[in-house]
């Protein structure tokens, strides 16, 4: 049933500790109604991921929201995937190895619920993409009019202007399908992509994690337990006393966009070569002698600041305050 006056929102996910992070956010904002979580490969295999949105869900109590499970393999049809495990745990959750869910997925695959919902609510369904965006690229071959049809895609990838955390070149989502995210960038949508030049400026910070422990939220208790191997890694890949929010800060971008700010190109991606996956925005006010690969494929918007004290606080509350 929809929730009057709400942002529909479709989270395309592959949990992963700052997945679990910006699913519980979402959940637990009034100004949007998640209508169902879309499932990808990424800091985990696609099945774990199905398996963790489930999970994840009955924990919050949202059983009702549905899962649709994803991709298996990248656009190309390569299952040789890179998944970050190191990151986020074997099971994708620090480690902890949580009981199976009860809960099933759909049986509609991820790109099929993201083209239904957006043809039943036409210009009204924003997509989170916090994974690569192989299902994306899919719902826009089903259907090409995809991009006109959904509201907005709100996508945590690229590194704009800074380096990747994959390599110098490229961060990891778009390192985890570089064709896919090619597609997606240039189909014309709406698009705001948060890169780690944003979410690299927006830490949750050690004093912030004895709030979370303190906290008698089912949110916070439940993130005490899966975020230690988060911070040990930041610790030891990145020597902060911290971690990155990734994925909850894309979902604040969804939420109140006006904590960032953007500016708008068109975006392409390398495929090949030592920095494939790189994201090369072009600003459009240089007239170039010669056709480009970007000459006269749409913009998008790509995030330029953001004010983290904000994101990082709203974040909090939403963790904290259930
Ligand atoms: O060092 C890394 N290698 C691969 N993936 C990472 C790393 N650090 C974070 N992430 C994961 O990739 C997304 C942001 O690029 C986030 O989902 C984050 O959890």
């Amino acid at each position: 049933m929809g929730e009057a006056g709400k942002k529909k929102v479709i989270i395309d996910t592959d949990p992963g500790i700052d997945d679990a992070m910006a699913i519980f956010v979402a959940l637990n904002s009034p100004e949007i109604e998640v209508i169902g979580l879309t499932t990808i490969y990424g800091n985990v295999y696609t099945t774990l991921a199905t398996r963790n949105a489930l999970h994840l869900l009955e924990v919050a109590g949202r059983c009702d929201v549905p899962v649709a499970e994803g991709s298996h393999v990248t656009l190309m049809k390569t299952t040789k995937l890179r998944i970050a495990s190191f990151v986020h745990g074997t099971d994708g959750l620090g480690n902890q190895n949580f009981l199976p869910p009860n809960g099933q997925p759909i049986g509609q695959s991820a790109p099929s619920f993201l083209v239904e919902q957006a043809n039943l609510y036409p210009g009204e369904v924003t997509v989170v993409a916090l994974g690569p965006l192989t299902n994306l690229a899919l719902a826009i071959e089903e259907d090409p009019d995809f991009p006109k049809k959904v509201g907005q895609i709100v996508i945590l990838g690229g590194a704009f202007w800074v380096n990747g955390n994959v390599n110098p070149a490229t961060e990891a989502n778009i390192f985890g399908d570089p064709e896919a995210a090619d597609v997606v960038f240039t189909c014309g949508a709406d698009i705001l992509a948060i890169g780690i030049n944003i979410t690299h400026q927006v830490i949750l910070k050690d004093a912030d994690l004895e709030k979370i422990e303190k906290s008698n939220s089912k949110f916070a208790q439940y993130l005490c337990k899966i975020l230690g191997l988060y911070f040990s890694y930041h610790r030891e890949a990145y020597h902060i006393n911290g971690v990155y929010l990734h994925d909850p800060t894309t979902v604040i971008a969804a939420i109140n966009p006006s904590l960032l700010t953007y500016t708008e190109g068109v975006v392409r991606v390398q495929t090949s070569g030592i920095t494939r996956g790189l994201t090369v925005f072009d600003n459009t006010t240089k007239r170039y002698a010669e056709m480009t690969p970007w000459t006269g494929k749409p913009k998008i918007k790509v995030a330029v600041t953001v004010d983290s004290p904000a994101v990082v606080q709203l974040v909090m509350d939403r963790l904290i305050n259930t």
